[in-house]
């Protein structure tokens, strides 16, 4: 789905160009979740608006959804393939009502009437909204926009999402909300970018991959990256509370391939 190749990236600032990412090389492939993750600025929003065509790269190379991305018209095209959910949605809302909302991408697909409607009301269905789709967005909250958004990606039938931390400005509710829903259409076959900074969410992830100052610093499963790397360690990062158990387990000698990522791992284990 995404095949990345000693990508580099810069912007101009100034006189200078500043080096954002710094020869990427990441193969996603179709179906795949992998949740990617890296301090402030190291280069994470930068990395995933190229992979939706909205940057363009300066050097290495670049395909998506089986595309291209050094050429404009396929950057332009990858759009309907791989779709980005926000943090904050507001920018990404166009209609009124949700219904509006998802009618919008709809378009000019030339569907008749009949099958518009039943596609609206289906992808409103799928994303909890259906009760909402005559409502002013205004009144959603955060999560519902996210979900909203997630709506219009499925009326596209988009093949991959990009979760850009959706989860950071969500209460626990709404947190497990968004992830059910993506865990959802990971399962269903779409294939699933999660941005994140939440350690369980890394965690509960097949495949995680740390970027750090425009690198890749990692890339592989989360056990080995918690529990053998000395990653988290060297990047400071504070333990979840699962994985501090995890690392008692093991300094009393648990083998590597038993310590728990999850909390229904560490019930199942204790
Ligand atoms: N359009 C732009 N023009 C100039 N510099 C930019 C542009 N977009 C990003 N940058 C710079 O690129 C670097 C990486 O930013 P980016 O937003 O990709 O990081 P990030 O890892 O997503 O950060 P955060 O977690 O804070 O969202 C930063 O130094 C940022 O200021």
């Amino acid at each position: 789905m995404i095949r990345a190749e000693h990508l580099t990236l810069s912007f101009r600032d100034g006189q200078r160009r500043l080096p954002v990412l710094q020869g990427i090389s990441i193969h996603i492939k179709r179906g795949e979740w992998v949740a990617l993750t890296g301090a402030n600025g190291c280069g994470k929003s930068s990395l995933i608006r190229t992979f939706n065509g909205l940057n363009i790269p300066t050097g290495g190379s670049l395909s998506a959804a089986g595309l291209d991305l050094r050429s404009p018209a396929n950057r332009a095209a990858v759009k309907r393939h791989i779709q980005l959910v926000f943090q904050n949605p507001e920018a990404q809302t166009v209609g009124s009502t949700p219904f509006e909302d998802v009618a919008f991408g709809l378009e000019n697909r030339g569907l008749s009437r009949s099958v518009m409607l039943a596609k609206i009301e289906d992808v409103l269905g799928q994303v909890g909204l259906a009760h909402k789709a005559r409502a002013d967005v205004s009144t959603l909250s955060g999560g519902e926009r996210q979900r909203l958004a997630v709506a219009c990606c499925l009326a596209l039938d988009t093949e991959m999402i990009i979760f850009d931390e959706v989860t950071s400005m969500l209460d626990p509710a709404g947190r497990r909300d968004i992830l059910e829903l993506a865990r959802q259409l990971w399962a269903q076959g779409t294939t699933v970018l999660w941005v994140t900074q939440r350690m369980e969410e890394l965690a509960e992830s097949p495949r995680v991959a740390v970027m750090g100052q425009g690198k890749m610093l990692y890339d592989g499963d989360p056990r080995t990256l918690f529990y053998a790397s000395g990653l988290p360690d060297a990047l400071n990062w504070p333990a979840a509370p699962v994985i501090r158990i995890g690392q008692l387990l093991q300094a009393k000698g648990w083998p590597l391939d038993s310590l728990p990522l999850t909390e229904r791992a560490l019930e199942a284990a204790l």
